[in-house]
């Protein structure tokens, strides 16, 4: 099957992830994940959310089982590979920032679609200059794109993640407490920014957070101690 042709973003096959072999922190039976759903992935600290999103992002590997994104087995991708695909396919936004930060907010935004024909593609007529400027206004940055990224304070710095993560409409946004360092009246527009950039190019969100007070958003919620059979297992045995 071709990423294309994949009906699902994501498929989970009896998945085993461990850091230490023999200490599973995930055991997940199945878990599908439609193209388009906008999905809030909660469950108590340590029950695996951030490990999850490393495996849906091809930064981990899966002990045993499958894990398919946009119909693409990461078991049968090198890691080379894997890095290709999410520079193609994926916008993350995780709790390391990942920024690069001798260069500018302007060429950390640029990286993705300077990288990868498919995301600049999905510019239209768009020129670069003009989607820099378009997703650092709507994220409040613009006045900082020349500026180093040592410079900026932490909050700013989340918020250049996120325009590096939506720059050129990716399928599949995943976003690790995106929000965390940021206050209300930029949190709502972040928020905003990403729905309607997920809705704009039909993208599926994932989206860990423990602020429960987004829940509404979402088309769907997942629980991931319901899932995650380690972390029953190790919730029983505390
Ligand atoms: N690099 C690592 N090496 C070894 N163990 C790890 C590593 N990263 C996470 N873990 C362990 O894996 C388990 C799941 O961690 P993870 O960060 O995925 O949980 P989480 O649900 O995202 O937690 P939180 O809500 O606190 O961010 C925890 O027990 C954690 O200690």
């Amino acid at each position: 099957m071709t990423g294309a042709a994949a009906a699902s973003a994501v498929e989970l096959s009896r998945v085993r992830f461990a850091y230490k072999a023999g200490h599973d922190v995930l055991s997940i039976d199945s878990l599908t994940i439609a193209r388009g759903e906008t999905v809030f992935l909660h469950g108590p600290s340590g029950s695996g959310k951030t490990t999850l999103l490393g495996l849906l992002a091809g930064v981990l590997q899966a002990t045993s089982g499958e894990v398919r994104v946009l119909g693409e087995n990461f078991a049968a991708m090198s890691s080379g590979a894997r890095d290709a695909f999410r520079a193609r396919h994926l916008g993350y936004v995780f709790q390391m920032f990942n920024l690069i930060p001798y260069l500018s907010v302007r060429e950390n935004i640029l990286l993705p679609i300077r990288l990868e024909p498919l995301r600049r593609q999905r510019l239209g007529a768009q020129s670069f200059d003009a989607a820099v400027q378009d997703v650092a206004s709507q994220l409040d940055i613009a006045r900082y794109l020349d500026s180093p990224i040592a410079e900026l304070s932490v909050g700013q710095q989340q918020r250049v993640a996120a325009a590096r993560a939506l720059i050129g409409h990716p399928e599949v946004v995943i976003a690790d407490e995106p929000t965390s360092a940021l206050d209300t009246d930029r949190r709502e527009q972040f928020l905003e920014l990403l729905f309607r950039s997920c809705e704009k190019a039909g993208a599926t969100l994932i989206f860990v957070s423990h602020d429960h007070t987004l829940m509404p958003l979402f088309s769907r919620i997942v629980e991931l101690a319901e899932i995650n059979k380690a972390a029953q297992r190790a919730g029983a045995g505390a």
